[in-house]
């Protein structure tokens, strides 16, 4: 499929402030791509389908989750985190799209997971960082996605972790286990 097409396909899906910043995560995540070396036509696919699932209801979101057999553990979770694993299913149902690492970086571009692979460490940050992102601390993650992507990701999970604290509330542990994992094999 190519940007064209999938862009068409996605956009009634989606609000035009939402596609507007799937745009310019597309755009972050191929240059990303390209400058550390991830397959760029499989990263540009997952950028553009990485929000497929934002606006579904959440009682259709809680029921897949149940039936498919996800972690429900994010059920007693903020409903933010849903869409992605969610959308990786609805992609592969109804845009027809099987390539599992295409549908990783999908799945877990707002948790992230341990070990994330080239593709979805670049939908992940280019989700932070796009240029229509203008909160506190954005800046200084992406200056350092130009030098190194993982130390990027550990900053914006940071952020991130802080963000929901000082709002009190609860953190999913795949962050935690995505924050540990870089931060062990950066200081290991
Ligand atoms: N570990 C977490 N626990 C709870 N909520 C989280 C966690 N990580 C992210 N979120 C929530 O998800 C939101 C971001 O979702 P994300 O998919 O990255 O962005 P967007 O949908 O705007 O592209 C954050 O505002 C935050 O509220």
């Amino acid at each position: 499929m190519n940007r064209s097409k999938a862009l068409e396909l996605v956009k009634p899906h989606l609000t035009e402030h939402r596609y507007v910043h799937t745009i310019g995560v597309t755009d972050t995540a191929v240059e990303l791509a390209g400058k550390y070396g991830a397959d760029i036509e499989k990263t540009e696919i997952a950028a553009i389908f990485h929000d497929y699932a934002k606006f579904r209801p959440k009682d259709e979101m809680r029921s897949i989750i149940i039936e498919q057999s996800m972690p429900e553990d994010l059920l007693e979770y903020s409903s933010e985190l849903w869409h992605a694993p969610v959308g990786a299913y609805l992609v592969k149902c109804e845009m027809g799209i099987t390539d599992e690492e295409i549908l990783g970086a999908i799945k877990y571009h707002t948790s992230g997971r341990p070990n994330m692979t080239l593709i979805e460490k670049c939908v992940f940050i280019a989700d932070y960082i796009e240029p229509g992102r203008a909160f506190p601390g954005v800046e200084e993650v992406r200056q350092m996605a130009q030098q190194d992507l993982d130390k990027a990701i550990a900053l914006s999970l940071r952020n991130t972790v802080q963000f929901l604290m000082k709002k009190n509330q609860p953190v999913y542990p795949a962050t935690f286990y995505t924050y540990n994992s870089i931060v062990k094999t950066h200081n290991s």
